[in-house]
């Protein structure tokens, strides 16, 4: 493997806290090999995920969040929001200043981080599940200590995972986690919901999920490669005293949009509440 003509070419890579998430970055970051998996650290309270890390993807996997963060020239924080305050007291003092730190926790602002952490070059990243194809959306922000180099960086490793949105205003990424953070939670509901309905009219569940699938799959695709308004599109499907108008009259009936939103903003208010959680314990 070499790391030439990558940006990250010769540095080390950790991860605090190595479930869904870390484990999803990682293999994108190995996949595009942007960074040889001696250079990755992984850090998991239980030994046997350890173990499973170092044995599955070749990486220096412990027990020691410490251990990992200090071998690394990026810390990238991957624990659930209620596990952050501990990890901060941890790793306080321990990061220094020619380290960069990412943080990919909902609802941590990156001021509380870089206050808790007493570093100021931190990076806030909202991904999702589906970088774990290569085909995630991740909006991220960051501090202004953070470099030139080092935002190339961050925009490598999160090239490996699907595509990129930086904004400057910090705001952007809660109102993501609301959109494309817990989005793929919501397709999938849909997905879940649809081929329940296509069994309960006689599909076997094997058709049903393939009919589901595809007609998803298919939809999205067209939907990006026509570059029409999904209205537009919702209109070519829909014959004058047809099936879909049917279908469609019982789902504006049943308050579909307005669910969708209340959802959506019920999503991104909890961030708000997080935070609360991060800062205040
Ligand atoms: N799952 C998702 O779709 C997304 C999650 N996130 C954020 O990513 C973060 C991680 O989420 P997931 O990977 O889904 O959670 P996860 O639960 O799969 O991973 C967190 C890991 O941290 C470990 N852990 C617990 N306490 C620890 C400690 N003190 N030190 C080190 N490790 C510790 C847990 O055992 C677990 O394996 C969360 O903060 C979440 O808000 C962000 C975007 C999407
Ligand atoms: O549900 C959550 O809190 C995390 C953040 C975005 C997706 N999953």
């Amino acid at each position: 493997m070499s790391e030439s003509n990558s940006v990250l070419e010769g540095k080390k890579l950790a991860f605090v806290g190595s479930g869904v998430m870390a484990e999803s970055m990682i293999s994108g970051v190995l996949e595009k090999k942007l960074i040889l998996p001696q250079h990755i650290f992984a850090s998991h309270p239980r030994t046997k995920r350890a173990e499973e890390l170092q044995a599955q993807l070749g990486v220096c996997a412990s027990t020691s969040n410490r251990e990992a963060a200090q071998a690394a020239d990026i810390v990238v924080i991957c624990v659930k929001p209620q596990r952050l305050r501990a990890v901060f007291h941890e790793l306080a003092g321990v990061v220094t200043s020619s380290q960069l730190v990412i943080s990919i926790v909902a609802g941590a602002n990156s001021s509380s981080i870089a206050q808790q952490l007493r570093h100021a070059a931190v990076v806030r990243v909202m991904p999702n599940t589906p970088a774990q194809i290569g085909h995630g959306i991740s909006v991220w922000t960051c501090t202004p200590e953070v470099n030139e180099e080092q935002r190339v960086q961050v925009r490598a490793i999160l090239s490996a995972l699907g595509k990129e949105l930086f904004f400057e205003e910090e705001k952007f990424v809660d109102m993501a986690t609301a959109i494309s953070g817990s989005g793929p939670a919501y397709v999938f509901l849909v997905m879940e919901a649809l081929i329940d309905a296509a069994v309960h009219l006689g599909f076997s569940r094997q058709d049903a999920r393939e009919l589901v699938t595809e007609t998803l799959l298919g939809s999205v695709l067209f939907a990006q490669e026509s570059h029409r308004h999904p209205a537009e599109l919702r209109n070519m499907v829909t014959s004058p005293a047809g099936t879909s108008a049917e279908a469609l009259y019982q789902l504006e009936k049943g308050g579909l949009r307005t669910i969708l939103s209340k959802a959506v903003h019920a999503a991104y208010q909890k961030t708000a509440t997080l935070s609360d959680i991060i800062n205040k314990g």
